[in-house]
């Protein structure tokens, strides 16, 4: 793996009824991580102590090779773009031009046809003032202005919601555009399944505020089987064949079963000398929930 975009090191925010953490991570330069999770898992939470907007109960946050909170954050800050979850009320009052007018001296690389152009592809009138834009145009809004300076690192939370389909393709397609050139990264929330599928390399699983693993999404895809077996009656021990994650009878001699470890699993079979009937890779949703049940059942 490449250079740590996001290196978070043993990372915890406690709060009166939830606990973050700790949280060790180190999301890859270069590519677009998903992080995801059910509602309430600290997903928007691990953003904002992400961007130093939270402060750690313990731990360390690297964005960009840069320490959060360690004094001089404009090193860093003028290669970021964050999208936040909700907007913020604040600045209702005021246009998109204005709002863009105020935060551009900020960016050195700041790029107004290119602000200009994303506004135009998400047909945004950026002359409205924010407060009277739908949930869905503001979304837009903030994703342009987001990528208006040419960040490095973008780090979107549910950057989707609210955004009608034809919105949601064109944000796709401004997205893998934005990865095109190799050495930028995208840190994204997400709820929606064919978001991830289209956009992730790697899934950062979140469940009650623990990491519980990072996969890489082709190989997770390819490692994740549902198998028809049959074992012609000799009482096979399923319970040893690698990676078994469900289980039942299916008729006669033949059971259904369910694999996290694909090819180590039809190994397992011809030795233990059962028949593999047929196959077939899970869908990435079907995946996601089997490891929060498993999460929750280990939790
Ligand atoms: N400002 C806050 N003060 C105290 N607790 C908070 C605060 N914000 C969030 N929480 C709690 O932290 C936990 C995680 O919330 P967070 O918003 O990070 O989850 P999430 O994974 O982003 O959820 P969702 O998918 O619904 O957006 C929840 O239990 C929530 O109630």
């Amino acid at each position: 793996m490449t250079e740590a975009a996001v290196a978070i090191e043993a990372l915890v925010q406690r709060r009166a009824h939830f606990e973050l953490g700790p949280v060790e991570l180190a999301i890859p330069a270069g590519y677009v991580t998903a992080i995801v999770g059910p509602n309430g898992s600290g997903k928007s939470s691990l953003f904002r102590l992400m961007l130093g907007l939270a402060r750690p109960d313990a731990g360390r946050v690297s964005l960009l090779g840069r320490r959060v909170g360690d004094g001089d954050d404009t090193a860093y800050k003028t290669r970021i773009g964050y999208v936040p979850e909700e907007a913020i009320d604040l600045e209702d009052k005021i246009s998109g031009d204005q709002k863009a007018a105020f935060v551009r001296p900020w960016y050195p690389g700041w790029d107004v046809n290119y602000y200009r152009e994303l506004l135009r592809r998400f047909e945004i009138d950026a002359g409205l003032k924010l407060g009277k834009m739908s949930k869905g145009m503001r979304r837009k809004y903030d994703l342009s202005l987001a990528m208006a300076h040419h960040p490095d690192l973008l780090l979107l939370d549910e950057p989707s919601s609210g955004l009608d389909p034809i919105a949601w393709k064109t944000m796709i397609d401004v997205l893998h555009r934005y990865m095109e050139r190799g050495d930028r990264t995208i840190v994204m929330a997400s709820h929606i399944v064919d978001e991830v599928r289209r956009l992730a390399d790697y899934i950062v699983f979140v469940v009650h505020g623990r990491v519980l693993g990072m996969y890489e999404k082709d190989a997770l895809l390819e490692s994740w089987q549902t198998m028809y077996v049959d074992d012609a009656g000799r009482s096979t021990d399923w319970k040893a064949m690698p990676g078994l994650r469900g289980f039942e009878a299916a008729g006669g001699t033949t059971y259904r079963i369910v694999t996290d470890s694909a090819h180590a699993a039809e190994r397992w079979l011809a030795e233990a000398g059962a028949t593999l009937v047929s196959k077939q890779k899970l869908e990435l949703d079907d995946i996601l929930i089997h490891l929060t049940e498993h999460a929750r059942g280990v939790m």
